[in-house]
C-alpha cells in the first residue's frame, strides 16, 4: 500500500468513454450528413432512428441495469406520442405544452406497467407489459372519436422544422442532442452508485437488502427512467413524423425495441445504436423491398447474433477488439490481498463503554418450520458487542435459517429478535441492514459485470464506517476498480463480499460459512481480519462456520446448534470440556485442547 489513490467517484467510467465518443460521432453523422446533403428522406429516417435509440437506451436501463423484462416500451412511446399529437393537432395547444402533456402521459403509462414489477419478475413481468403493448392499438381504435383513429392526427411544428442552414432545423438539432444525451445518461447511470445499487437489486435482491437497499423501489426507479426516455422518444417521434395514426404504435414497435437492446448488446453504450441500425435501418430502408419479411429478419438476426455473439453485437465487438489488441487486460488480474488491511488495523483494543455491556443481539425462542421440517425449534442466543460469535453445528441443524431469521431474510413463526434492545422481529431485511445488520452468503453474491471495487461499493453506507478499514481499502480502490470480479477465484469472491459488508459500516456482520473454499493462507488472513474488526471496532462478528479450527482460534463465544435448538453456548474454553457436544467436534481436540 505505497501510494494513496483517490476514490472520488468519476462521472463516467473510463472504459465507457471510447464508446461514448464513437456513439456521439455515429449519431451526429447519421442525422447531420443527410441534413447537410439536403436529403430529406434520409434526414427523416435517421431522425427516427435517433428517436428509437433514445427509447432503446431507456429500455436497456431496465434490461441491463435493473434486470427487468419489459415489452411495453413501444406502448409508452406510443402513448406519449399520441397525447402530444392530440394536444397539438386537435386541442390546439402550443408545442411546448403538447410536449409536456405527452411526457406526462408516457410517464403515467410507464409507471402503470411498472406496478406489476413489485409482485412479479422475469417472464411474468414480460408478459404483463406485453399485454400493455398489445392493448394500445385496440384502445386507440376503441376511443376513435377522441383519438381520431380513422383519420389520424396531423401535427403543426410551429417553425421548429424551418431550415436554419441547408435543411438543418431546430428539430434535427434537438433530436440529435437528445439521442447523444441519452447515451451519456446511460453511461453516467452505469458509472454511479445508484446504477450499481440497481444492478445488485436486479441480480440478487437478497444481497441487496442485506446492504440496506430496497429492490422494489429501485425497480420502480428504473421503470421511471426507462419510461422517461420512452416518453421523450415519443414526443420526438411526433416532431419527426408529424403524424400519428392507429397503426403507428403496434406490438411490432415494442418487439423491435426489445430486440434492439438484445441484439445490439445489453449494457453497452453502442448497443442501442447498433441494434437500431440492424433492426430498423437495414430492414426498413436498406432492404426496403423486404419490408414484409421484417419479423423474419428480426428472428433470423436475433438467432444468428445470439449464436455467434451471445453478449450482442457491441459486446461481441468489445471482445474482438480486446483479443486483437492482445492487451493482457488489467481486469484479468485476479488477486486481492487482505494483508494491507490487516497492517492498517490499530493495535489498541476499543475500551468498553457502558453501552458495550448491554448485549447487541438477543434471539429468544425463535421457531420456524418449512412444511413438516422444524428448521428452528425454539432457538435462543445472545450476542455481545465487539465479539466474534460463532454458530456451529452439523449439516441441516438450522444455522443458516438462524442467520436468515436474524437478518430478516425469512419471517419467523414465533419468538423475537432484538437488536440493541429494539424488537426487530417484524422489521424488513432492508430496514435491519440500515439499522446495522450486515450479511454475507454461503454462495457469494458478487456481480461479474462490475469491477472488484464497484462490488464492494454498491450498498448503502451507515454513519458508523470503520475508519481504519475505510482508509485501508480507499488506498486500493483505484487498483480494485480495474480488476474484473468475473475472474476472481471462489475464495476471493468471499473476500469481496465480506469487504462489501464491512464497507457498509455495520454494527453486526453475519457471515455464512465465509471460510469455505479459502486456501490455508487465506484462512489465516481472514481469521485475523475478523479478530481485528471485533477487537478494534464496535463491530460484532457473527459467523456460521464448519471450519472448527478457525472457529476455535478466533471466536470469543461459540453457540452450538442441533435440531433447530441451541444446545450449548460459551467460550471455547468452557465448551472444551462439555461432554454434551463432544460428539460434534470429533477430530478437533488438538485445537480445543
Ligand atoms: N427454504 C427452505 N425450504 C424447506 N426446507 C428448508 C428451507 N431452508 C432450510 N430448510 C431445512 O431446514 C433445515 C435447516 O437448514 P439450514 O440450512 O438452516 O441448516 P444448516 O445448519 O445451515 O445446514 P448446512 O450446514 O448444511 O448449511 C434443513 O433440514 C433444511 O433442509
Amino acid at each position: 500500500m505505497s501510494t494513496k489513490h483517490s476514490t472520488r467517484p468519476r462521472l463516467i467510467r473510463r472504459e465507457l468513454r471510447r464508446d461514448l465518443v464513437a456513439g456521439t460521432m455515429l449519431i451526429a453523422a447519421a442525422t447531420l450528413v443527410p441534413t447537410f446533403m439536403g436529403n430529406l428522406f434520409w434526414q427523416q429516417a435517421m431522425l427516427l432512428a435517433a428517436v428509437y435509440v433514445i427509447a432503446a437506451v431507456g429500455l436497456d436501463v431496465l434490461r441491463s441495469q435493473a434486470e427487468q423484462m419489459s415489452f411495453g416500451q413501444g406502448a409508452v412511446l406510443g402513448v406519449a406520442a399520441y397525447v402530444a399529437a392530440l394536444a397539438n393537432g386537435v386541442w390546439e395547444k402550443p408545442l411546448i405544452v403538447a410536449a409536456g402533456l405527452g411526457l406526462a402521459a408516457g410517464m403515467v403509462t410507464g409507471m402503470l406497467m411498472a406496478l406489476p414489477s413489485l409482485r412479479v419478475q422475469s417472464y411474468y413481468l414480460g408478459f404483463v407489459t406485453l399485454a400493455g403493448a398489445l392493448a394500445l392499438p385496440d384502445l386507440i381504435i376503441k376511443f376513435k372519436d377522441q383519438t381520431q383513429a380513422l383519420t389520424g392526427v396531423n401535427v403543426f411544428l410551429d417553425g421548429i422544422n424551418e431550415p436554419l442552414v441547408g435543411s438543418l432545423n431546430w428539430l434535427t438539432i434537438g433530436v440529435t442532442l437528445l439521442a447523444v444525451l441519452a447515451i451519456f445518461g446511460g453511461a453516467v447511470l452505469r458509472s454511479s452508485g445508484f446504477g450499481r445499487a440497481m444492478l445488485l437489486a436486479g441480480e440478487s435482491p437478497e444481497a441487496a437488502v442485506t446492504v440496506g437497499l430496497r429492490p422494489g423501489q429501485l425497480r420502480l426507479q428504473a421503470f421511471a427512467l426507462s419510461s422517461f426516455a420512452a416518453s421523450v422518444a415519443g414526443v420526438c417521434y411526433v416532431g419527426v413524423i408529424q403524424y400519428v395514426g392507429s397503426g403507428s404504435f403496434t406490438l411490432a414497435l415494442s418487439v423491435m425495441l426489445y430486440f434492439v437492446v438484445i441484439v445490439g448488446g445489453p449494457g453497452k453504450v453502442l448497443g442501442p445504436i447498433l441494434g437500431v441500425v440492424l433492426l430498423y435501418i437495414v430492414p426498413d430502408h436498406l432492404l426496403a423491398g423486404l419490408l414484409d419479411y421484417r419479423l423474419l429478419i428480426y428472428g433470423t438476426l436475433v438467432l444468428v447474433v445470439m449464436l455467434v455473439m451471445p453478449e450482442g453485437i457491441a459486446g461481441g465487438l468489445d471482445r474482438l477488439l480486446r483479443k486483437l489488441s492482445k492487451r493482457s487486460d488489467d481486469r484479468s488480474r485476479t488477486l486481492i490481498s487482505l494483508a494491507p488491511i490487516l497492517a492498517a488495523a490499530p493495535r489498541a483494543e476499543v475500551s468498553e463503554s457502558d453501552e458495550a455491556r448491554t448485549p447487541l443481539l438477543v434471539v429468544d425462542d425463535v421457531r420456524r418450520s418449512f412444511g413438516s421440517v422444524k428448521a428452528l425449534d425454539g432457538a435462543s442466543m445472545t450476542v455481545e458487542r465487539g465479539t466474534v460469535h460463532a454458530i456451529v453445528g452439523p449439516n441441516g441443524s438450522g444455522k443458516t435459517t438462524l442467520l436468515n431469521a436474524i437478518s430478516g431474510l425469512i419471517s419467523v413463526d414465533s419468538g423475537t429478535v432484538e437488536l440493541e434492545g429494539r424488537d426487530i422481529t417484524s422489521t424488513s431485511a432492508s430496514a435491519r441492514a440500515r439499522l446495522g445488520l450486515g450479511r454475507t452468503f454461503q454462495q457469494p453474491r458478487v456481480l461479474d459485470s462490475l469491477s472488484v471495487w464497484e462490488n464492494i461499493d454498491c450498498g448503502r453506507r451507515s454513519a458508523h464506517q470503520i475508519e481504519w478499514f475505510e482508509e485501508a481499502i480507499a488506498a486500493y480502490a483505484a487498483e480494485w476498480d480495474t480488476m474484473n470480479s468475473g475472474v476472481l477465484p471462489h475464495g476471493q469472491r468471499r473476500f469481496v463480499e465480506v469487504l462489501r459488508a464491512l464497507h457498509a459500516g455495520p454494527s453486526l456482520v453475519a457471515l455464512d460459512e465465509p471460510a469455505a473454499g479459502l486456501s490455508h493462507g487465506e484462512r489465516l488472513e481472514f481469521g485475523q481480519l475478523l479478530r481485528d474488526v471485533a477487537k478494534t471496532t464496535t463491530v460484532t462478528v457473527l459467523i456460521v462456520e464448519h471450519d472448527l479450527d478457525l472457529v476455535w482460534n478466533i471466536a470469543d463465544t461459540i453457540t452450538v446448534v442441533d435440531g433447530g435448538r441451541v444446545i450449548a453456548s460459551g467460550t471455547p474454553a468452557e465448551l472444551r470440556n462439555s461432554t454434551t457436544i463432544a460428539h460434534l467436534f470429533v477430530g478437533v481436540d488438538h485445537v480445543a485442547g
